[in-house]
């Protein structure tokens, strides 16, 4: 699985998480964009097409800031987020319930994905080299 941290435009301390839709695996819990990468695609080439895709938006694709991963019941996840920034676009949440630009700080007080977890800490605790 490959994830984006997308910065809000005009406040870098925000980024962008979206809530997974009801019905589904972790319906409502917090993710952020992103899907699986499909065999033959490179981890960029994945993240920007499931980005087009889900939230309508152009990324360009940066540095590797993270990896983890997490033993679901029915599903172990690798899970890889990339430092991503906007090209064009407006996000539309096409394939999520709801989308919001939040601090990191903010995001701890939502339901996230369980492997999410280990990457909300470190990127609170300023573990992560956002900027390079
Ligand atoms: N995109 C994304 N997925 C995450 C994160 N954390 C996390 O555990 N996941 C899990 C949730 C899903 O089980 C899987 C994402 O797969 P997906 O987005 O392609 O899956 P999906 O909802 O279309 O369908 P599925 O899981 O029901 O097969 O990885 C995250 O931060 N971003």
């Amino acid at each position: 699985m490959v994830a984006a941290l997308i910065p809000q435009p005009g406040d870098s301390s925000r980024y962008l998480v979206q809530q997974r839709l009801p019905g589904g695996s972790r319906a409502l819990l917090w993710e952020f964009p992103g899907g699986k990468v499909e065999s033959g695609e490179t981890d960029e080439a994945a993240l920007a097409r499931e980005c087009r895709e889900e939230l309508d938006v152009e990324l360009a694709v940066g540095r590797r800031l993270w990896e983890g991963k997490h033993t679901y019941p029915d599903l172990t996840v690798e899970l890889v987020l990339y430092a991503c920034r906007w090209v064009s676009g407006e996000p539309k949440p096409l394939g999520a319930h709801a989308l919001r630009f939040l601090t990191p700080p903010e995001m701890t007080a939502l339901p996230f994905c369980e492997a999410d977890i280990p990457l909300l800490e470190d990127l609170v605790a300023g573990r992560m080299e956002l900027s390079r």
